[in-house]
């Protein structure tokens, strides 16, 4: 059900994203080879994340979000239930993050988007943490830029047809952890609920080799997405759906908890376009109300309990 794209061979003639294009009308997941992130990039990542979980709670609670709703800074276990943002009530998912936001503040950001996406993200007073997530945190928003110009071109556009939306986005980067499980889980206790992202894209990078994630196939079947070490796995979000006037889907995904899994680490880069980009269906029809990019993020964010 998953088939990858050779961004690389792409953006070597630039013409044909028609499998793209197939690729998010089926399934809204595709396998991104070709992406030319460095490995080291990745590799400075995953070590400071995987020593921000291994600490103690202490350590971790001194990053906290501050008040609910605050977007970034850590996600203790037992705070979350994503499958709240699609009206079901579940146990808590199995899981801790840590989030962070854009890099940079523009200078003429609202009132609005200053309290809230341009919020400081909170650092963990570790060595070379910072360092590494703002370099992976730079890379994800290049890549993102360079899939949108992808997406672009698969949907009939000049390659630079979403540049005047995405040139300040407000984008978050959210590292998992997935403690290992133990007994058997709740009814209904996922890792991750059952959920569809909120953005423009999402760039996945699972630990290679892991299990768990899924997407829901349009017969209902759960059918587990790959997690290989030479891509990153994007998925389209619910505003990228919207935007194309349902043409592209925002699929159901979730990661699974059985007993006795070992603990997973997973990246999650979720692009949003800028605050004030209005979003309007592309093929002209009246199909969704136009909404703007940061007011329609911050109400989906408020509907999971976070
Ligand atoms: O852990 C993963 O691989 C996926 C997590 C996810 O879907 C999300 O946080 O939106
Ligand atoms: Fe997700």
């Amino acid at each position: 059900m998953f088939e990858r794209f050779d961004l690389a061979a792409f953006e070597a003639d630039s013409t044909d994203a028609t499998a793209v294009d197939r690729i998010c009308r089926e399934t809204g997941f595709l396998i991104l080879q070709g992406h030319g992130v460095p490995q080291q990039v990745i590799a400075d990542m995953q070590a400071a994340v995987t020593a921000f979980f291994a600490q103690d709670a202490a350590a971790k609670e001194q990053v906290r979000a501050p008040y609910p709703g605050y977007p970034y800074g850590y996600i203790g276990p037992q705070m979350e239930a994503l499958a709240a943002s699609q009206g079901e009530e579940t146990p808590p998912d199995l899981k801790e993050s840590f989030n962070g936001g854009p890099l940079r503040v523009p200078a003429n950001a609202s009132a609005d988007a200053l309290a809230f996406c341009y919020q400081p993200t909170l650092w963990p007073d570790l060595p070379g943490f910072r360092p590494a997530w703002e370099a992976y945190y730079a890379a994800m928003e290049d890549l993102a830029t360079r899939v949108m110009r992808v997406f672009a071109v698969a949907l009939g556009k000049a390659p630079d047809f979403f540049a005047p939306y995405i040139g300040e986005p407000i984008s978050a980067l959210r590292a998992l952890h997935y403690p290992p499980t133990q007994g058997v889980p709740l009814d209904n206790q996922q890792r991750a609920g059952a959920h569809t992202d909120y953005g423009s894209l999402t760039i996945l990078l699972p630990q290679p080799g892991s299990q768990g994630l899924e997407a829901r196939a349009p017969n209902g079947d759960w059918v587990a997405v790959p997690a290989p070490a030479d891509a990153f796995v994007i998925n389209i979000g619910d505003l990228m759906a919207r935007w194309t006037a349902d043409r592209w889907v925002s699929t159901l995904h979730r990661v699974v908890a059985k007993p006795h899994q070992p603990a997973r680490q997973s990246l999650a880069f979720f692009h949003q376009p800028d605050w004030d980009a209005e979003i309007v269906p592309l093929d002209g029809s009246d199909s969704y109300a136009p909404v703007r990019s940061g007011p329609y993020l911050m109400d989906k964010f408020k509907s999971t309990g976070a």
